[in-house]
């Protein structure tokens, strides 16, 4: 099948494989940011608890092959690439390989779910540098919109909740108190961007298909200078506020905010908040993140057909419309 686009490149945070690599990540993703030492110190004891090795980059690696063969399955030749913003294999040397292999345009596919600077732009501009430090002018990329509020990102995150809440049934809780999070970013950051938004109405989306009349939004993985602020609740106050209230009962943590369950969600969640809520008599269930769902990746290709065949839909439920193609100039300003 004929398309406009040659090659498809999934870009990503990235993630160290082994402890030696842990600072060296953490210095990359600290460049150029408002980040206290002692809390990068703070992080890398994440690292080190799962042996130095995030699964971020695994299950970019399944991601990837998932995309292949429903791509190829749909009838389309479309390579796909892999490439990170803060650890191998990075952008710059992904960029150098499509350019060797003679690819003229692609189309990105970021691992966020919500826009903002650090979830959004930032990956722009990290594209933009790779592309001009390869001297790649010849190759185009263009960006996939983000899918919080496709079907297909809805019908796999709701799936993670319904297994979860199943579980927690099992577990002889009869109901639940919902949560769904998403990374804490700096308000500033939040301020003029659609990031908020884009979480409220993924998870009403996600809530409701699932059967839910009651939720609630927080935050997890707050970074930066105590005296800055950032977007609260945090989920760990949410559960002590819990406790006060609700004896004996149970949370379901959604991270909706995430695509795949890295070391943000496996220790913030599974190990910190885990913990908490144990230590208050809470019981606590976690939805998995969409990572490899078939309807997310069937979503993504459907997004990506949208744009392969120059089709003017954009498949998109709910309140708002679906992300612009391209980012307009104001939104998710640099910060
Ligand atoms: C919105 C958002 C997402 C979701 C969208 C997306 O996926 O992009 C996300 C994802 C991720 N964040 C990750 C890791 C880290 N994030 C950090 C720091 C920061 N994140 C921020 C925001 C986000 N982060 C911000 C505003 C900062 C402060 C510094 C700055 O303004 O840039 C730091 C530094 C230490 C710390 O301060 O926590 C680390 C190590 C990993 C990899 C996990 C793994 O390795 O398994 C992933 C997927
Ligand atoms: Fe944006």
């Amino acid at each position: 099948m004929l398309s406009s686009y040659d090659a498809i490149l999934l870009v990503s945070f990235g993630g160290p494989e082994r402890a030696e690599d842990v600072m060296p990540f953490l210095r990359n993703v600290a460049q150029g940011r408002n980040i206290p030492e002692a809390r990068l110190q703070e992080v890398a004891e994440h690292y080190y608890h799962f042996g130095g090795r995030s699964p971020i980059n695994d299950h970019c690696r399944a991601l990837k092959k998932a995309l292949e063969d429903e791509l190829s399955r749909r009838g389309y030749r479309l390579p796909v690439y892999w490439g990170n913003r803060n650890w191998h294999p990075f952008l710059k040397d992904v960029i150098d390989e499509m350019v060797r292999n003679g690819v003229r345009r692609a189309l990105a596919v970021v691992t966020s779910v919500f826009g903002s600077y650090s979830s959004c732009r930032r990956y722009l501009e990290d594209l933009t540098k790779a592309r001009e430090a390869c001297g790649a002018a010849t190759l185009e990329i263009d960006r996939l919109r983000l899918p919080f509020n496709h079907p297909g990102f809805v019908a796999a995150m709701t799936d993670r909740v319904q297994e979860a809440r199943e579980a927690a049934k099992n577990a002889g809780f009869a109901s639940v108190r919902l949560v769904f999070t998403a990374h804490s970013i700096p308000m500033a950051m939040a301020a003029g961007a659609p990031y908020v938004t884009q979480f409220e109405e993924a998870s009403r989306l996600v809530a409701e298909a699932a059967g839910f009349t009651t939720w609630q939004l927080a935050y997890q993985s707050r970074s930066g200078p105590p005296h800055v602020p950032w977007l609260e609740p945090d989920i760990l106050d949410v559960l002590r506020s819990m406790a006060k209230t609700e004896r004996d009962g149970a949370v379901l943590v959604a991270p909706i905010g995430f695509l795949s369950d890295h070391v943000e969600v496996l220790y913030d969640l599974d190990v910190e908040a885990a913990a908490l809520a144990r230590e208050l008599g809470i019981g606590f269930f976690r939805a998995g993140t969409v990572g490899t769902h078939p309807a997310f990746v069937a979503g993504l290709c459907e997004m990506i057909e949208e744009r392969l065949n120059g089709r003017p839909e954009r498949r998109a439920i709910g309140r708002l419309p679906a992300c612009a193609d391209v980012c307009p100039v104001d939104c998710c300003p640099p910060s």
